[in-house]
């Protein structure tokens, strides 16, 4: 790290303290003057944090806040991030980075991350080499084209590598040195977003085709060249371009996308917990998906090679999952499909939604649409008219786009559903009873693998290192938290999560012949000597 003197040294985030400068080091770097007398401690500075932060009206203005408390101290942000967490991911990560995404060209106050456009195109690789470090490890890359359920943002969508980046400090200890979010700002179809005079990306409709793919085409490779450890990680795609990007590099290069394989893995965890609270065997399961875009197929796949290593046949397996679109049960008699969910399309008659549930009686029911309410009050009744617990997974971001709220899942069901949903709900209270919902977001799966290649370097990312983070959330979740309902551990042990999830990685990258680094036999504790605990 460059050393700094005086204001330039209160001025770089990654080394500030301020009033937390010793009276010895204002002496050495000429900072006498330049701070207030007095000398604090971080937990001191957490304290005026968190009071500015609570005195704000609106979750937006405590976004901006956090953020320009980012860019002055950085590790004052990241530790209070840390210490508090409930109450802090929900403001820079979902539901606030929603709107903080919609708001992002009005509410702009400095760069951060790296954006290419079209014409970058030919000198990608000299933006790269313009990035102020050079040992990234971790690149958080969207086109902005899916953000949360919100649709296309275009360049606003910058806010979403932005949080994801600031999980993997916060939740796995990823130095933030070693972290890059990226825009592949390639333009935008939402023509109220190209009318705003403030917007602040590539004003143009969206390159399409073989102009799209030869872009990111040269994106990957500058990266390969520039940054060759680092893993990018596919963020907020269109589901078209997220399945063709994941099958064109997923076995070159090292990456994965977070909605198809990190929901995934976050779904199949919560779906094995549950096991322990309805009593059920996991290779009895019937699953029902509301949505045929990236995270419901994602987990359709995944659940698929479940059920295979829980010993059932491929053929049962692929009867035990079933989707459902806007038409209702998806069944080969229909017309159209898309082909990424084929595999999975049932051979039975139509049926609509409601009819799918009284017809397949699923244990469980996942929805994946980004469509506010999906979850009617007719459809958890019906759930939980077949279902002495009935398991509802309402993964849509952010809140305002939730299939059903914990408090609608609990009072249509009697009390009874087995509830977790993307975004954070409070406890809901029904009469003597309080349900506490749990949160079912990828955040508890990629900082953990993001962690598990660092320490590997594994050339590749793999299907078993999915399957293998999910057992691993799965088998976390304390019998405290089974008894409150809950099917994901609470948030303050997600650190704790992402570190076994690391481990689980390497193993599996070792297993696979996939990892490069030489890994001690003390797996755990090498990990946690790779990640970082900000402090002064
Ligand atoms: N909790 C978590 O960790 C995660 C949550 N998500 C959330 O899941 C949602 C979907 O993400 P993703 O799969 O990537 O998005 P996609 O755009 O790939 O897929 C959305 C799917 O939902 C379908 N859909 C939309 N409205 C309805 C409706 N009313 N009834 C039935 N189906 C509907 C769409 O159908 P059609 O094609 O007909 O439009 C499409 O198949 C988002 O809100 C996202 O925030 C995603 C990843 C992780
Ligand atoms: C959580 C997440 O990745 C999403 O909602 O897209
Ligand atoms: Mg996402």
């Amino acid at each position: 790290m460059k050393a700094l003197h005086g204001k330039a040294l209160l001025d770089d985030p990654a080394q500030n303290k301020s009033t937390a400068f010793t009276r010895e080091e204002r002496m050495r770097y000429g900072l006498q003057g330049l701070l207030p007398y007095s000398v604090a401690d971080i937990k001191n500075q957490q304290q005026r944090v968190l009071g500015n932060l609570r005195g704000k009206r609106s979750d937006i203005e405590k976004y901006i806040f956090l953020n320009s408390l980012l860019e002055r101290n950085q590790r004052l942000f990241y530790r209070t991030l840390i210490d508090y967490i409930e109450e802090i991911m929900p403001l820079v990560y979902t539901p606030t980075v929603g709107e903080a995404c919609s708001e992002f060209a009005h509410i702009f106050r400095k760069p951060q991350g790296l954006y290419i456009t079209p014409e970058d195109r030919g000198r990608v690789a000299s933006l790269l080499a313009n990035w102020p470090e050079t040992d990234v490890r971790i690149i958080v890359v969207t086109d902005g084209e899916r953000i949360l359920g919100l649709g296309d943002l275009g360049a606003n969508g910058m806010g979403i590598p932005i949080g994801k980046i600031a999980l993997y400090v916060a939740c796995a200890g990823i130095h933030p040195a070693h972290c890059m979010p990226v825009m592949l700002d390639v333009g935008t179809n939402n023509q109220e977003l190209r009318n705003d005079p403030l917007y602040l990306g590539y004003p143009h409709a969206r390159l399409a085709g073989q102009d799209y793919l030869s872009l990111v085409d040269e994106f990957v490779q500058a990266v390969r060249h520039k940054f060759p450890d680092a893993l990018i990680q596919f963020e907020d795609f269109s589901s078209e371009h997220a399945f063709v990007l994941l099958d064109r590099y997923h076995k070159q290069v090292r990456c994965f996308n977070d909605d198809i394989q990190g929901t995934a893995a976050v779904t199949l965890a919560g779906v094995h917990a549950s096991c322990r609270i309805t009593h059920k065997q996991f290779a009895d399961l019937k699953i029902m998906l509301l949505g045929t875009g990236s995270a419901a197929t994602g987990i359709a796949r995944l659940m698929l090679s479940a059920f295979q290593t829980a010993g059932l046949s491929e053929a049962v397996a692929r009867a035990r999952i079933a989707f459902v679109d806007r038409e209702g049960l998806v069944v080969t008699a229909r017309a159209k499909h898309k082909a990424h969910i084929q595999p999975f399309i049932q051979e039975q008659a139509p049926a609509s939604f409601l009819e799918a549930i009284e017809r397949l009686q699923p244990d469980v029911l996942i929805g994946a649409t980004g469509a506010a309410g999906a979850f009617s009050e007719a459809v958890i009744h019906q759930m939980a008219q077949y279902q002495e617990r009935p398991v509802i997974i309402a993964l849509s971001n952010p809140t305002s786009h939730t299939e059903c709220t914990a408090e609608q899942a609990c009072r249509w069901s009697d009390g009874r559903a087995v509830f977790a949903s993307g975004s954070p709900f409070p406890a809901v209270t029904m009469g003597e009873k309080i349900f506490h919902p749990a949160q079912g977001n990828n955040a508890y799966i990629f900082p953990g693998i993001g962690l598990g290649m660092l320490a590997c370097r594994a050339t590749l990312v793999t299907e078993r290192m999915f399957l293998a983070a999910a057992e691993v959330l799965a088998a976390m979740v304390s019998p405290e938290e089974i008894e409150r309902g809950a099917i994901y551990p609470t948030l303050p042990r997600v650190r704790e999560v992402s570190q076994a999830i690391a481990i689980a990685v390497c193993h599996v990258a070792q297993q696979e012949g996939l990892a490069t680094a030489n890994l001690p036999d003390d797996l755990e504790a090498y990990v946690r000597t790779l990640m970082y605990e900000p402090d002064y």
